[in-house]
């Protein structure tokens, strides 16, 4: 089920960071069909050697986002494996991940913010209707295309990139750190991941867009992350009430009473974004 690139048509350029296990380069890929040769940029997700275990998890994941298409939906080439490497080959998105933008303090309006926040439900909502559960929705998650231009009036384009190596062959400490964007019944047992979980994480990554990429929790360490479940806290709610009314709801602790994706599009878009509240609707409160 995957298309399978040799090694030699890869050519790695500067690293991008890394993730889970994993680490980031530029690229670029060469193809050569009906005799011409094509070079594709492209990011090289490496799997750490250490972790050689979780390759299944990580080519499952990558399969998972190659089997399907969709507009808001990361492209993957293929993937490479050489000698103990494990190389998966996807699209390059211009302005990488949504986190680092919006904490390089690009002040973007409310409507771009409600922009981005449709299109990852429109992803999410698709992945529903494929019965497809993602499991790390999140703005690092999340890569910016095209960054739209307010002033123009053009809208930004995210797509959302794989979930890496899946959450249940990670250490309970690394989904500890993923409160609060993971659903509290994944800590309790991550065989529990169903799409119900993505709603959960939705509604965490729709908090940080609208807190300018500023991580919910930030600098709290694993034992208070721990409690803030325990006592079933909820996240600073935004000053402006629908939007956290909406958050509040996909972060319900009972996962049955989150709503369908297709509420929460029908919520966003009646997300009014007149003057009164794009300029009243101030940052949450931070906690
Ligand atoms: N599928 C992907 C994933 N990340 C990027 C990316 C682009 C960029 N300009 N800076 C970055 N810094 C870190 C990652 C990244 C691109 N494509």
């Amino acid at each position: 089920q995957f298309h399978m690139i040799k090694y030699k048509d890869l050519k790695w350029e500067e690293s991008l960071g890394q993730g889970s296990f994993t680490r980031i380069f530029k690229g670029s890929k060469t193809d050569v069909h009906d005799g011409e040769k094509h070079v594709t940029e492209v990011l090289l997700k490496e799997l750490d050697v250490v972790h050689k275990n979780c390759w299944e998890s990580f080519f499952e994941a990558a399969s998972l986002m190659s089997q399907i298409s969709h507009k808001h939906l990361l492209l993957v080439y293929g993937v490479s494996v050489h000698g103990v490497k494990n190389i998966m080959v996807q699209e390059f998105v211009k302005y990488g991940a949504l986190d680092l933008y919006l904490k390089r303090g690009r002040s973007v309006s409310v409507s771009w913010k409600l922009d981005v926040a449709k299109q990852l439900a429109s992803a999410l909502n698709f992945l529903e209707e494929k019965n497809i559960v993602h499991g790390n929705i999140c703005t690092k998650n999340l890569l910016l295309a095209r960054e739209g231009d307010t002033s123009q009036g053009s809208s930004p384009f995210v797509k959302l990139s794989d979930p890496g190596v899946s959450v249940t062959m990670l250490g309970k400490d690394v989904i500890l750190d993923r409160i609060p964007w993971v659903a509290p019944e994944v800590l309790e047992a991550p065989e529990n991941l169903t799409m119900e979980c993505d709603k959960w994480s939705f509604g965490a990554t729709v908090w940080e867009i609208f807190n300018n990429g500023n991580a919910p929790l930030r600098g709290w360490d694993l034992k208070r992350k721990r409690q803030f479940y325990e006592s079933f806290q909820q996240l600073p709610p935004s000053q402006w009430t629908e939007l956290a009314d909406l958050i509040s709801q996909c972060m319900e602790y009972q996962s049955a009473f989150r709503p369908s994706c297709r509420s929460i599009i029908r919520q966003l878009n009646s997300l009014i974004t007149s003057d009164y509240v794009i300029l009243h609707a101030t940052e949450p409160v931070t906690q």
